[in-house]
């Protein structure tokens, strides 16, 4: 059945009804009426009886649809909480129906491809900067959207469904963006700052999971908090020269997105970034913990592509390649590690 726009305002669409989409779709359902977009038909079908998603509450007043033109057609505004294996396909599928006056925030915090036909990223193994894409640059490659921004910040699902107190930012280079996420989301219990770098804010959100990764596989190992404290002093510099070198400032990086995140989720059991590194470190291998999680860990992802991107950067980021190879090759854990503590860091810090 059609959803009606029965009210002359128009309506808050979210793309996407996983984890971190149910819990912005209910922030938002605090002060707007909300639609929801789910690509199966049970979904939505189960969203629009029961009000449930994959056992996840979502408000009554939360309405369903499998139609991305009744989305586009009933808001003006769409946040897309899409993993970023699934986004550029979402992306193409909203297009036709997107005008140059909607406004899309993106919490999506992984990377895309951007490579010609046929090639992959094992066909390619060296990337320039050109042949990735933050989401908001498949935004604003695919679709006729202007006003892009994105949301990023220390935002575990889990919690922010509890209501704990939080907060994020939403960046873009249009201040609008910035006022209307606010005015969307801001309540006693969720802060919203602003951010007019929106490459450095999505690229924190991005970097801290290959962080978080290597923290869960220290927890794995029960190596203790002076092992964690390096591990994320030395990750955020990772983060800022590979954020620099990708078009982010330092700022960003030193905000709530970068460090904010990268300590939330260097300590959440609830992170599936985090997770991942702790199975493997507990001896399970990367393809038996993908193959029992259902939810996306983007840091894997990410560790492939900054990896490729690091063959043409010319700057070092030895966490991210250590973990690589200990992901894809064959190196352990242990030996990743006694390389890291031997590698010849001598500043502490040298960005500033
Ligand atoms: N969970 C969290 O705490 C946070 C997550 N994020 C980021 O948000 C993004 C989404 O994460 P999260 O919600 O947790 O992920 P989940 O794995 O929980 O959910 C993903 C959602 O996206 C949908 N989806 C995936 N591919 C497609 C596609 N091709 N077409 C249509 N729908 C699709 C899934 O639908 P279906 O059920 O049909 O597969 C599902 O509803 C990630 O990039 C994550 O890093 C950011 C902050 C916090
Ligand atoms: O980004 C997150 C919290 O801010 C969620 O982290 P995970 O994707 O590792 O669960």
């Amino acid at each position: 059945m059609a959803l009606k726009n029965s009210s002359k305002t128009k309506k808050i669409g979210v793309v996407g009804v996983g984890s971190f989409g149910t819990a912005i779709a209910n922030m938002l359902a605090e002060k707007n009426e909300v639609v929801v977009f789910a690509r199966k038909e049970e979904v939505v079908a189960e969203i629009n009886r029961a009000h449930t998603v994959a056992g996840r509450e979502l408000k009554a007043t939360i309405r369903a649809t499998i139609d991305p033109s009744e989305v586009c057609r009933l808001c003006d505004i769409l946040f897309f909480m899409i993993p970023s294996s699934g986004f550029l396909e979402v992306v193409r599928n909203f297009a036709p129906h997107l005008y140059p006056y909607h406004m899309i925030i993106h919490g999506t915090k992984g990377l895309a491809l951007n490579l010609g036909m046929g090639e992959t990223l094992e066909t390619v193994q060296k990337l320039k900067r050109n042949q990735l894409l933050t989401m908001s640059e498949v935004i604003l490659q695919e679709t006729v959207a202007v006003r892009v921004g994105c949301l990023a910040g220390p935002n575990i699902s889990k919690e922010l469904i509890l209501g704990h107190p939080a907060a994020t930012v939403i960046a873009s280079k249009y201040n609008e963006v910035i006022l209307e996420g606010q005015r969307l989301l801001r309540s006693e219990r969720f802060q919203v700052y602003g951010n007019s770098d929106i490459i450095g804010v999505e690229l924190s959100g991005v970097l801290k999971n290959i962080i978080a990764i290597a923290s869960g596989a220290l927890a794995g190992l029960g190596l203790g908090e002076n092992a964690k404290g390096l591990l994320i002093s030395r990750g955020m510099v990772e983060m800022v020269h590979l954020s620099k070198a990708l078009g982010g400032s330092v700022q960003s990086v030193m905000g709530l997105a970068g460090v904010g995140d990268l300590v939330t989720t260097c300590n959440s059991v609830d992170s599936r970034n985090f997770t991942v590194g702790f199975r493997l470190a507990r001896g399970e291998s990367l393809q038996q913990i993908l193959d029992t999680m259902d939810e996306v860990a983007e840091g894997i992802n990410t560790v492939r592509i900054v990896d490729a991107f690091l063959k043409t950067a010319g700057i070092r980021a030895p966490i991210t390649e250590n973990l690589h190879r200990v992901l894809f090759e064959d190196l352990s854990i242990a030996e990743a590690l006694q390389f890291l503590m031997k590698y010849p860091f001598s500043v502490d810090v040298d960005f500033v």
